[in-house]
């Protein structure tokens, strides 16, 4: 359900009225385009249901004469089959891209007159390109020369061709809007359309999934999704201001870019929960890409530990712990700690290893040869160093045979290379670890063989050391989004398992774990040589709930769009039932409202998870917990921990009390739960209102 509304409204309504009589040549050239798209449905058609037809009769031959063809001709018959199959797959591709295509066939054109030419050439631009009898009708978004839509308002413009720069100059930029394959408007270009359009974008009630971009990206989104050097690109964004939205381009970008050697398989996204996950999930595939798979750091920590030791998952951030709990895990966010590691580790290298000679019946290796080959293979993981010298005493002792005596095999000698290792577990060097350095306390296994989950990144670290990791070859790009809720010592494991290019994304404004010590700075120190860039736009809210929220934060660094809407209203309650009257009084303005999605947010799950027990009895409300899997449309109840990243078209916050929110780091919670509002925030409060919330209201 999309409800179109603007502030331009009214201009981009007259456009709609006159678009066919002031643009007959763009009418003409829709219906040209729409005939020729059916043509190409209709051949596409004929070519699957070949494909189809073919690999049935194929299979049915070889189920039927099974037995009696000989098994040259059946392993003929099977590549065949494979071959059908692939050419079959390709073909529903093309007719899935051209049907998408036939509702809305493109968005912009272009005309662009290079240098040294006379004539300007029209291009339009669409999701995906589209050719006909040898003619490009469609430019794909991604492709080069559709930059400049996204870059250059009309006059001087270049774009970064295969074969270089393209220099020379935009004449013409024009606007669609395609639905159904029926014009609904044309916009001609002037500097002011493209920010008309946005608005009118961004006043949509939300979809159910996050949506594709590609009509309105802004330039600065657009250098990101289109930087294909940086090896890791670090994005530091305010909310809203479309990280998540632009690494998803970003990923279709690089699919399209480097089809050749990248594919969806070879992405993998680290993101926060699995309804996040969900919410996102639509993008790609409406973009004609695959979807990529996501992981949580808990899901890497599994498939490396397993059968290593056993760890307690991450727990509830915002519920209170004991100060020695709360001492271990605070210390294992910091930088600090990392660098501490990282000292022990270098002296432990000198001391880990004790040399001896090796000395089997007449076979001799002096220790210094086998303590210098130790030091030689540093970059190795202890035991795989281990390996390697055992693999090298035996061609060595092989290679010196004459008598050709039974020579030790290389389990004889990594046996006895071993008993040289002065410690011999992940988990007893972690431990001596914390003694060597004066620790000790630091370190508490809340049962046998297992780890408090702010030891499991550190351990993992030690465990790359000793044992090594599994690395992963097949992931060649990695995304990690909501880079704030993560530590130092995370990204340095993430970097050894995963060592291919990254973007990195999150606003460091929005922490939402108090026991979080660390900066960007910091998370910069340990990408040495990335590329930075900070997005202070944000695009989800009206400039009335941006302007509340930045009074929540003291941030004035944020850019609005000027997009208006209500106040935020906060509603002051005497008792908790006058509170939960004033509820029901939202919700009931909500279903009467335009608006898809209301989104109730309260400070913790336990609290989200009592509401929802009481207003479930007299509404379909839906609860969103660290267990959920799904986002759906309606009323949702859920903590703010569990809303980021996510959206709503009215947001409620309740119980804004001074007793719940008071400390600067509930400042950074509130931020999160006011910014998840696009149109409309409204708060309640029982008692005394929590001083965080700004003065004039
Ligand atoms: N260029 C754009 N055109 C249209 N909509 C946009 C644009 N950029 C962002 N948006 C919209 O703004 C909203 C916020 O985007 P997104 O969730 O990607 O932001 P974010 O920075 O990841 O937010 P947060 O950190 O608050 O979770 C989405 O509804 C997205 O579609």
């Amino acid at each position: 359900m999309i409800q179109e509304k603007t502030i331009s409204k009214n201009e981009i309504k007259k456009q709609k009225v006159t678009s066919e009589a002031s643009f007959p040549d763009e009418a003409f050239h829709l219906v040209d385009i729409n005939g020729k798209l059916e043509d190409a449905i209709q051949k596409a058609n004929v070519s699957v249901e070949k494909y189809d037809g073919d690999y049935k009769k194929t299979k049915l031959y070889m189920v039927e004469n099974r037995g009696e063809i000989d098994p040259h001709e059946m392993f003929q018959n099977e590549l065949l089959l494979k071959q059908i199959d692939q050419i079959g797959a390709f073909s529903v591709t093309i007719l899935d891209k051209l049907m998408k295509l036939q509702d809305s066939p493109y968005f912009a054109r272009i005309d662009f007159r290079e240098e040294n030419e006379k004539q300007a050439m029209a291009t339009y631009i669409g999701k995906f390109s589209f050719t006909y009898d040898n003619e490009l009708l469609i430019s794909d978004w991604r492709s080069p020369v559709a930059s400049m839509f996204y870059d250059f308002d009309v006059g001087p413009a270049s774009y970064d061709a295969p074969i270089g720069k393209v220099s020379g100059s935009l004449k013409r930029k024009r606007q669609f809007k395609i639905k159904n394959g029926e014009l609904n408007y044309v916009l001609e270009s002037s500097t002011n359309i493209q920010d008309d359009i946005l608005q009118q974008e961004l006043s949509h009630t939300s979809d159910e999934k996050m949506k594709s971009i590609i009509t309105t990206i802004q330039k600065e989104q657009n250098l990101i999704i289109r930087n294909e050097n940086a090896q890791t690109l670090i994005i530091q964004g305010v909310a809203g201001s479309g990280k998540t939205s632009v690494a998803l381009h970003r990923i279709a970008f690089l699919l399209y870019r480097f089809k050749d050697r990248l594919s969806a398989q070879n992405i993998v996204i680290l993101s926060p929960n699995k309804v996040f996950g969900d919410y996102i999930s639509n993008v790609l595939p409406e973009l004609g890409e695959e979807p990529i798979y996501e992981l949580s750091f808990s899901d890497i920590a599994r498939v490396q530990l397993e059968g290593v030791i056993d760890f307690e998952e991450e727990k509830n951030p915002l519920e209170t712990y004991d100060k020695q709990w709360v001492k271990r895990a605070c210390y294992k966010t910091t930088l600090e700690f990392v660098q501490t590691m990282d000292s022990y580790l270098e002296q432990v290298n000198e001391t880990i290893f004790e040399a001896t000679d090796f000395s089997v019946k007449e076979f001799f290796v002096a220790k210094e040869w086998i303590e210098k080959r130790f030091h030689s293979c540093k970059d190795y993981p202890i035991k795989q160093r281990l390996q390697i010298i055992a693999d090298n005493i035996y061609h060595r002792l092989e290679a010196d045979n004459p008598m050709d005596e039974p020579v030790p095999k290389p389990k004889t000698v990594l046996k006895s290379l071993n008993s040289m290792l002065q410690i011999k577990s992940t988990l007893a060097l972690y431990k001596d670890f914390y003694i060597r350095m004066g620790i000790k306390d630091l370190f508490v296994m809340p049962a046998k063989n297992t780890l408090e989950w702010s030891d499991v990144y550190p351990f993992l670290y030690f465990h790359a050391r000793l044992q090594g990791l599994k690395q992963s070859k097949l992931i060649r790009h990695l995304v990690v989004d909501e880079m704030q809720d993560y530590t130092p010592i995370q990204y340095a494991v993430l970097n050894i398992i995963f060592a291919c290019p990254k973007t990195i994304l999150g606003d460091y404004g929005q922490l939402i774990n108090p026991n979080h010590q660390h900066t960007l700075k910091q998370l910069c120190q340990i990408y040495h040589g990335a590329e930075l860039i900070l997005l202070n736009k944000s695009y989800r809210s009206t400039y009335e709930i941006i302007n509340f929220a930045k009074q929540v934060q003291n941030n004035s660094s944020i850019d609005v769009i000027e997009r208006h809407g209500e106040k935020p209203s906060i509603f002051y309650c005497q008792t908790k039932q006058e509170e939960t009257k004033q509820i029901k009084k939202q919700i009931k303005s909500f279903k009467q409202s335009k608006y898809a999605t209301l989104g109730i947010i309260l400070k913790t799950n336990d609290n989200a998870k009592m509401l929802y027990d009481e207003l479930s009895k007299d509404y379909e409300v839906s609860l969103i917990t660290p267990d959920s899997t799904a986002f759906q449309n309606g009323i949702i109840i859920t903590s703010i921990q569990m809303s980021k990243g996510l959206e709503f078209d009215e947001v409620l916050i309740v119980s804004v009390n001074q007793n719940e929110y008071h400390t600067s780091f509930d400042r950074s919670l509130l931020y999160i739960a006011c910014t998840r509002a696009m149109h409309l925030l409204n708060l309640t409060c029982v008692g005394e209102p929590s001083s965080l919330l700004p003065d004039s209201m």
